[in-house]
């Protein structure tokens, strides 16, 4: 029996593991050869200049864009060629560069639609009480994501940096085991950034996490690994610390920055 668990803990040993992942859109080769391994709870980010690849990356992994050649594996299970819903299933869930909420409803019943979703169950008429479980969780989640005062608000009049506080609830809703997010601090004040990454710091440390940033601020100040591309290949990986030495990387990274 205890051989039996050793050889799964050591199948299943990371939460995420791409083998040689690449991606073209026609001639050009957009993702090339990625191979890059997340243990369970481990938070890291992608970074690298305009075009480096690191949205069509992200979009391959949440199944978004199918690969064209290469392995996606999730806690050991080959997910390469399941379909977003899926991988949702699995305990995969994403943000978006642009929040994605329902603007003419409300912070909670965005919130409660998300555990609905993620949570099927036989469709009811009757309206929601406040007192369903769902209804309760909708409200928890308002509360981690720091909209606890704002539940009656209309999403689409919460500021942009509400907005993707409500996006991260909606995706805690899944009670996710890997989290990606796309450019999380996109469009944030410095106010708002700060508040982000209390947030992001505050979340289950068991929880994996991946996101794309553009800023390095909250990217570095979140995660412990960093992976950098450019043109479509990983040519670096390391601490955050490490990164910041790292001369090819500030090279090829500033330099493109200001082509
Ligand atoms: N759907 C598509 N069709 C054709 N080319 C695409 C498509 N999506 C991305 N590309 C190209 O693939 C390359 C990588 O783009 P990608 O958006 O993944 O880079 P990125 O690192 O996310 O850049 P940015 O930081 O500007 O968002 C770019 O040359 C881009 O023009």
């Amino acid at each position: 029996m205890v051989t039996v668990q050793a050889t799964t803990a050591q199948a299943i040993g990371h939460a995420l593991e791409l083998q040689g992942v690449s991606r073209r859109f026609g001639g050009l080769r957009a993702v090339q050869d990625v191979s890059l391994s997340l243990a369970p709870g481990e938070r890291r980010a992608i970074i690298g200049p305009n075009g480096a690849g690191k949205t069509t990356l992200f979009n391959v992994i949440a199944g978004d864009l199918r690969p064209t050649s290469g392995t996606i594996r999730f806690y050991g299970d080959d997910i390469t060629h399941l379909p977003p819903h899926d991988r949702v299933r699995r305990g995969i869930a994403r943000t978006y560069q642009t929040p994605l909420v329902f603007p003419r409803l409300s912070v909670l019943d965005n919130l409660y639609l998300a555990v609905r979703g993620v949570r099927p169950r036989r469709m009811s008429l009757r309206r929601p009480r406040a007192s369903d479980a769902e209804m309760v969780r909708a409200r928890q989640l308002a509360e981690q994501v720091g909209l606890g005062d704002a539940i009656h608000a209309l999403a689409g009049a919460l500021a942009h940096g509400q907005q993707r506080q409500l996006e991260l609830g909606m995706a805690l809703a899944a009670d996710p085991k890997l989290l990606l997010l796309d450019e999380p601090a996109a469009g944030l004040s410095p106010g708002e950034r700060e508040l982000l990454a209390g947030l992001l710091l505050g979340l289950d440390p068991g929880m994996t996490i991946l996101l794309v940033e553009h800023d390095m601020d909250v990217a570095f100040r979140v995660v412990r690994q960093v992976t950098v591309m450019h043109e479509g290949r990983v040519i670096a990986e390391g601490t955050p610390e490490e990164i910041s030495a790292d001369e090819v990387v500030q090279q090829v990274y500033l330099g493109s920055r200001h082509d």
